[in-house]
């Protein structure tokens, strides 16, 4: 036999309450036995109740009109699911219910004063007229259904709005009603009871879940069913997390700790009585009646996950009283809380270090005032002594708690938690864990509540791959490749390495989008000329800073010298940083070490392996060797994709501009070529290797060798210096007709060696290691302590889109593995 409740939404319109009957009839037709079926009011009436008695209260005879759109909310119904003539039978006991109601008004708005006790009585019509109704309903399906007033059944005592349920006689009323109603189906009030002098009381909101769990002990029913509108509880909120999913079992402790915790699925007093008397308690969604729903009972099945579900309250103050005069001193707490608790002040967590410094509680947000001056007088004296310093208080806090029985007595959870929150820059201002251990619980400041709890949720329902939110700004060859190599790998990254990227911004110079929801890898193109904005970096920023994402990663895809700029903000606000644009590692030496050191110091990382060779592993190699040890003598290389292509393709009576255009054609060039062939790009290349390798060199370090004859420089645009560039041919013909002849080619070499960079043009004969380099090879050289005989050598093709969006994929991913 189980106890049917069904919620406010459920039967909040002839729609739903349809699906409410199917439910019932279904039952019966299988063969389940129902003891009884609990209603709460329909949704939003005792809202609006709570408006009328006020209204009344000060004689605003608006509330009339409230009053007729309640009884036409409940004439609907009738009209939707009774048949003609059987309705104005059923018209006439609304209406004397509702004639009940207005006397009771007429005589609040006489008098102008509204009890809690009054109120009461005024709420206690919601329930009493959708149960009229639905019974009715009910009956002229061929239910034998019966209209029960749980305020026969149900005993309390006068705490009016929060009454206190007599149990024993509760549980006997109970017994001998069911004893003389034979098949029949009561149709129970939720929410209300009376007092021992027949005085209507209301049990707390959400006291309907209550009614049903008192019933279905009192009748030992095997479950209480209780039909809501969502599948049941889930991992977390899901208007807040996404990603949450629905918990199938959960012990009676755990849904308690959830339901304390803002998670308003259940009203918590219902556990008790169920939990007593061991019976299960289902969560079942009556607009997804196949869904299995929740099932609450004193074991929760084989768990997947170490914890059960995240929490939280999004909105609490922090009171903090602290002194000297505190430490070792017995009964500061007890006078504390003993204060507080006469003040009927509720505690939501207290935690104290073992100091015994200060103490620090919080609360819900309108009580601070209160508590501030209560305390201020209660203490007055130990304040005027010095023994006590001040009482602050901090305000826009949540509290985020992770609950599971699970925790018990293992290790690592509360190094998860604290781990993910710091790596997302959520600083955690006070902690608390109840020695059942089942309940991790710390404030944080609200602004960073939905980062905390994605990226929780994220860690420790692990089944689920981890977001990484990539913000991506220059969408030129190298972001444009990066994303659709992204798009390729979504799925392996997805299920082999449990990481979903979610592309949350892009921009080119024109145009930029940010959509929070995430932009599909297969239409971002037509969705930034479609939708995007004018391109504005700080605005970029700023969306992002405001979005507050967890697991945010920014790439640079551009060659932009100001972009560099924001590298140190966005790493302060913890978010990593990929990107192959050389200008930030390459620009003071004060600069590169603040980058370097916000990311050690932020806890994130700020990867660039494309700065030098592409996709090459030379950075990652370098460091390596760094880290474990090892010290650089010299490093000897061809860094430049461009030149390298120029000087293995060129053949003389070719234009040389055309091998230029060629190189930019198939993307190895900069943005603008000449960064290129001034020697510039290169310069770059080897002051980051020789930063990397340890050594303090400043861009003035590095004397570049220019290939270019100066009215190159100097054209003003890149079509014009191509022009220029054709104009010049015979120079460059020269210049590589001399080498040709030798038998040797043209290498444009960088070395590092005793601290000083030099950077050469060299002709090269076929018995040196950089001759037979082909296409846009790079090769670089480390001669170190440990590589001294012979030198590590890295070769290969250093230039091009594929080859460069895969070194910037493989620094994203790692940031992936890294965070999770
Ligand atoms: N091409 C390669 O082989 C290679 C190899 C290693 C590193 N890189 C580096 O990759 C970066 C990009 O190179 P690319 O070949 O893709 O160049 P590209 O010119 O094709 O792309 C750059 C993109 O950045 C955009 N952009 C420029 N300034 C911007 C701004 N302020 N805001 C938004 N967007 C902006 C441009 O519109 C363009 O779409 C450069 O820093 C380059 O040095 C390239
Ligand atoms: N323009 C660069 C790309 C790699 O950084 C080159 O030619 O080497
Ligand atoms: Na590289």
């Amino acid at each position: 036999m189980n106890v049917l409740k069904f919620g406010g939404t459920s039967v909040k319109s002839v729609e739903n309450i349809k699906k409410v009957i199917a439910i019932i009839l279904n039952h019966r037709q299988n063969g389940d036995v129902i003891g009884a079926v609990v209603l709460s009011a329909m949704s939003g009436v005792t809202n609006q109740l709570i408006e009328i008695g006020r209204m009344a209260a000060v004689s605003n005879p608006d509330y009339l009109e409230l009053i007729r759109g309640i009884e036409e909310r409940h004439f609907n119904v009738i009209k939707g699911l009774i048949p003609i003539k059987e309705q104005s039978k059923v018209f006439g006991r609304v209406r004397g219910t509702v004639n009940e109601l207005e006397d009771l008004l007429r005589g609040v708005s006489l008098i102008r004063e509204l009890s809690d006790r009054t109120m009461d009585l005024v709420m206690s019509f919601g329930e009493r007229l959708s149960c009229l109704v639905i019974s009715e309903c009910l009956k002229s399906k061929g239910v034998p259904a019966r209209f029960c007033d749980a305020r026969e059944l149900i005993k309390t005592d006068a705490q009016f709005s929060m009454a206190e349920v007599d149990d024993q006689t509760t549980n006997q009323l109970i017994r001998n009603y069911f004893a003389t109603i034979g098949t029949d189906l009561p149709i129970v009030t939720g929410f209300i009871g009376s007092t021992a002098n027949n005085e209507t009381t209301t049990l707390g909101r959400g006291g309907s879940d209550y009614t049903a769990s008192i019933l279905g002990a009192a009748l030992n029913a095997n479950y209480i069913d209780i039909w809501t509108d969502v599948d049941g509880m889930m991992t977390a909120d899901p208007r807040k997390v996404p990603n949450a999913f629905n918990i199938p079992t959960i012990t009676y402790a755990e849904a308690m700790e959830l339901s304390h915790f803002g998670a308003k699925v259940i009203y918590p007093p219902t556990l008790q009585p169920a939990f007593a008397k061991n019976i299960p308690i289902r969560i079942l969604n009556t607009f997804n009646a196949d869904h299995e729903g929740t099932v609450i009972s004193r074991t929760a099945d084989r768990r997947d996950f170490t914890i059960t579900g995240i929490s939280s309250i999004d909105d609490i103050v922090l009171v903090n009283i602290q002194g000297s005069g505190m430490i070792g001193v017995a009964g500061v707490s007890a006078k504390l809380f003993s204060t507080l608790a006469h003040y009927k002040i509720s505690v939501i967590l207290i935690s104290q270090a073992s100091s015994e410094h200060s103490i620090c509680f919080a609360i819900e947000p309108r009580n601070a005032d209160r508590v501030r001056e209560i305390l201020e007088a209660e203490f007055a004296t130990e304040i005027a002594h010095g023994h006590i310093d001040n009482i602050s208080i901090e305000r826009d806090l949540s509290i985020i708690a992770t609950v599971g029985e699970g925790m018990k007595k293992s290790s690592g959870i509360a190094g998860k938690l604290f781990s993910v929150l710091g790596k997302n820059g959520v600083n955690i201002i006070a902690i608390a864990q109840g020695s059942s251990e089942i309940n991790i619980s710390v404030v944080i400041n609200k602004n960073n509540l939905s980062k905390a709890l994605n990226a929780m949720h994220n860690v420790f329902f692990q089944s689920e791959a981890r977001i990484l939110n990539l913000y991506l700004v220059g969408a030129g060859l190298i972001g444009r490749t990066l994303l659709k190599q992204i798009e390729s790998q979504y799925e392996f990254l997805r299920t082999e390495k449990l990481l979903r990227i979610c592309l949350v911004g892009v921009s080119n110079t024109k145009k930029m989008l940010l959509d929070p929801k995430g932009i599909d890898l297969s239409d971002w193109q037509d969705r930034l000329m479609n939708e995007g904005v004018t391109t504005s970096l700080p605005a970029f920023v700023e969306k992002l800073k405001d979005y507050n994402l967890p697991n945010s990663v920014f790439i640079d895809c551009t060659a932009d010298k100001d972009i560099p700029l924001f590298y140190e903000p966005l790493l302060n606000a913890n978010v990593s940083i990929v990107t192959p644009n050389k200008v930030a590692n390459s620009g003071s030496y004060a600069e590169y070490k603040r980058l370097q050191r916000a990311t050690v110091r932020r806890g994130v990382k700020f990867l660039y392996e494309t700065n030098v060779g592409a996709g090459l592993p030379i950075i990652n190699t370098l460091q390596g060797l760094m880290t474990s040890g090892d010290r650089f003598l010299k490093i000897e290389a061809i860094l430049s994709g461009t030149l390298s292509y120029i000087f293995n393709t060129y053949k003389p009576g070719v234009s040389f501009a055309s091998v230029v255009r060629e190189a930019k054609e198939k993307g190895f060039t900069e943005p603008d070529p000449r960064e290129d062939l001034s020697g510039m790009d290169v310069a770059r290349k080897i002051l980051i290797l020789a930063r990397e390798a340890g050594f303090e060199l400043e861009p003035s370090d590095v004397t570049i060798n220019n290939l270019l004859p100066e009215s190159c420089i100097s054209a003003p645009s890149i079509p014009a210096f191509f022009e220029e560039l054709d104009t010049n041919n015979a120079y460059f013909e020269n210049l590589l007709q001399a080498a040709e002849g030798r038998n040797e080619k043209l290498r444009y070499v960088a070395t590092f060696e005793n601290g000083k960079v030099t950077i050469e043009l060299r002709a090269v004969g076929f018995d040196h290691p950089f001759y037979s380099l082909s296409g846009a090879d790079n090769i670089i050289s480390f001669t170190t302590e440990r590589y001294k005989e012979r030198p590590l050598v890295i070769k290969g093709p250093g230039a091009g889109a594929e080859v460069t969006a895969t070194g910037v994929f493989a620094d994203v991913v790692s940031i992936g593995s890294y965070l999770a």
